[in-house]
């Protein structure tokens, strides 16, 4: 059995999906984040918050290894993936990044149809026959709360739709190859208040089955949309550091660290 493929429904509940221990991120030789250790609740939302530059994407993208694709990138520490670490030499990327799907800041649907960017990924680990293919269009798309909008036109192509629409539809395309977690880099930055509460209420939607982790600059949006956050910011160094992490209402109304009650309360960053 691969790593990545070992999660299993027999997990207690109470495991978490990911667990950091003590990780270090490296851009070449220079230090991004230091000495994070947490862990990510299964079929929870956990938001990353902090001020600019802090390392809330470089932690994000260090989740399911996708940096690796920009850069030379070195990390030290582990991270679990329940219970197996993902940063073995044995660990097969492109399985990994499918348990572990992301969505970016800026909507990136394909240059194809809408049904094709939702399919991508299945024909990219197999050739499903298209009856079976076309359920799982279906159920992402109704997933990612988009179907009613799209049905009659699966043959046009995505970039001819909205802004939202695009962001739910990368959200369908990432949960078309059932993701265990999916990770969130400021979703609705690129949104307006409309299609960001729509983002939002699918959130609330797909935690029910989900681990979900969001990195946002919006703190409203951070104590509504999710049920644990952790508060990242620099040293002296300009080093990226965990500072506090607990439930979203404790470190809202009761921080334990001064610099967590600044920041939530909007006095830096
Ligand atoms: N591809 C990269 N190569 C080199 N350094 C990088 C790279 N990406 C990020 N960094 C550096 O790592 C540090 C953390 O950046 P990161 O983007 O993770 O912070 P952030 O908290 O997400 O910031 P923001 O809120 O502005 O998006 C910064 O000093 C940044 O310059």
């Amino acid at each position: 059995m691969h790593p990545v493929d070992t999660a299993s429904s027999s997990i207690a509940i109470d495991n978490p999906a990911l667990s950091v221990k003590n990780l270090s991120f490296y851009y070449g030789s220079q230090k991004a984040v230091e000495g994070i250790s947490m862990d990510i609740h299964q079929e929870q939302v956990t938001a990353i918050i902090g001020p600019s530059g802090c390392g809330k994407s470089t932690f994000l993208k260090a989740l399911n290894r996708i940096s690796e694709l920009e850069t030379k990138v070195r990390v030290d520490g582990t991270i679990e993936f329940f219970g197996q670490n993902i940063y073995s030499p044995r660990v097969n990327l492109n399985r990994l990044r499918r348990k572990i799907g992301m969505v970016f800041q800026k909507p990136n649907p394909f240059p194809m149809s809408i049904y094709d960017n939702v399919a991508y990924g299945v024909r990219v680990f197999g050739r499903p026959p298209r009856a079976s293919l076309d359920e799982v269009v279906e159920a992402a798309l109704r997933g990612a709360a988009l179907w009613d909008e799209v049905k009659d036109n699966l043959g046009k192509s995505a970039l001819g739709l909205s802004g939202g629409q695009q962001q739910r539809l990368c959200i369908a395309r990432a949960l078309a190859v059932k993701p265990k977690v999916l990770l969130m880099d400021e979703p609705c930055s690129a949104l307006d208040p409309i299609a960001t509460m729509k983002i939002e209420e699918l959130i609330d939607t797909l935690r029910q089955e989900l681990t979900i982790v969001i990195v946002t600059h919006n703190m409203q949006q951070a104590s509504r949309v999710s049920n644990y956050t952790a508060f990242f910011s620099t040293d002296e160094s300009r080093i990226g550091q965990l500072v506090e992490f607990g439930p979203t209402s404790q470190i809202f109304m009761q921080p334990a660290e001064l610099r967590t009650r600044d920041y939530v309360e909007g006095r830096f960053g």
